[in-house]
């Protein structure tokens, strides 16, 4: 059987290898202020932000999507990003949201297209065409109603409703949430293949050792500061990581500190 992971997401021209910049980033809730002057940039390819609960990476997903309102300096390959989530979404970034958010009660195939309502008329069939490419189970299961599919394959329909928007930056909010340990494995290997494909992915995840194997990058977010950052290969072995995370003694001098 052919998984999810295994098909190529060689999309060639599409590839645009997005930078974002964000200097001073502030966001909250009302008076309530999560996240204070976060200084971070997302190079092309994968960075995931890591964190314990509560530390304010939702918010930042949300306030780089203009779902919470920000603060602060974010630059999309050198142009200010607006705030509003429709313009967003027009510049080229799309998000998957923690827990999906799709239609249950309409098909995958629905399920997709609305993924493209901003995607100019003309273009809409070739998204679909790629997207149905670089996820061959959908195209078997276009008519199924998204609410009858397991979580694995829910998820999948929410990051491939993303790409229909042929987005320059990817976010991905914890996308192996509840997921079996093999489904978690073939979603981080997708985004993989998105971020080698040339779409730039800020991913959130709570399995630290798993994203941080697949990820070139990392951010770890406490309490709406963050406290390291480095090459993923680097954090993994950092004590932050060790100590905070992976429940494991570190060695000295071995923190990468942000
Ligand atoms: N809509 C909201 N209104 C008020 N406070 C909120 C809202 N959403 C989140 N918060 C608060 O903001 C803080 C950061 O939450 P956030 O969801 O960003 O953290 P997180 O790092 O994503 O955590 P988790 O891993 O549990 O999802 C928390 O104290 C949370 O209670």
């Amino acid at each position: 059987m052919m998984h999810w992971s295994e098909r190529p997401f060689v999309h060639g021209s599409q590839a645009r290898h997005a930078h974002l910049r964000v200097r001073g980033l502030g966001a909250g809730y009302g008076a309530f202020l999560v996240l204070r002057g976060l200084e971070f940039e997302v190079r092309p390819g994968l960075t995931v932000i890591l964190g314990p609960n509560g530390a304010g990476k939702t918010t930042l997903l949300r306030a780089l999507n203009g779902l919470v309102q920000r603060t602060g300096e974010v630059l999309l390959d050198d142009a200010p990003l607006p705030t509003r989530t429709d313009a967003i979404v027009r510049s080229g970034v799309a998000l998957v949201a923690e827990g999906r958010q799709l239609f249950p009660q309409m098909t995958v195939l629905e399920n997709l297209e609305l993924g493209g309502w901003l995607v100019p008329k003309a273009e809409r069939a070739t998204r679909l065409e790629q997207v149905m490419n670089d996820f061959p189970k959908l195209r078997e299961r276009a008519r199924q109603l998204a609410g009858t599919m397991s979580g694995g394959e829910q998820q999948m329909v929410a990051v491939a409703r993303a790409m229909m928007s042929a987005p320059r930056l990817l976010m991905l909010d914890e996308p192996s949430l509840g997921l079996a340990p093999r489904m978690v494995d073939e979603l981080l290997a997708i985004a993989r293949r998105i971020a080698d494909a040339g779409t730039t992915v800020l991913m959130v995840e709570q399995n630290v050792k798993k994203a941080l194997a697949v990820a070139d990058r990392g951010y770890v977010l406490e309490r709406g500061a963050l406290v390291a950052s480095g090459h993923a290969k680097l954090l993994a072995r950092s004590s932050v990581i060790r100590e905070a995370y992976l429940g494991a003694q570190a060695g000295k001098n071995e923190s990468v500190r942000a």
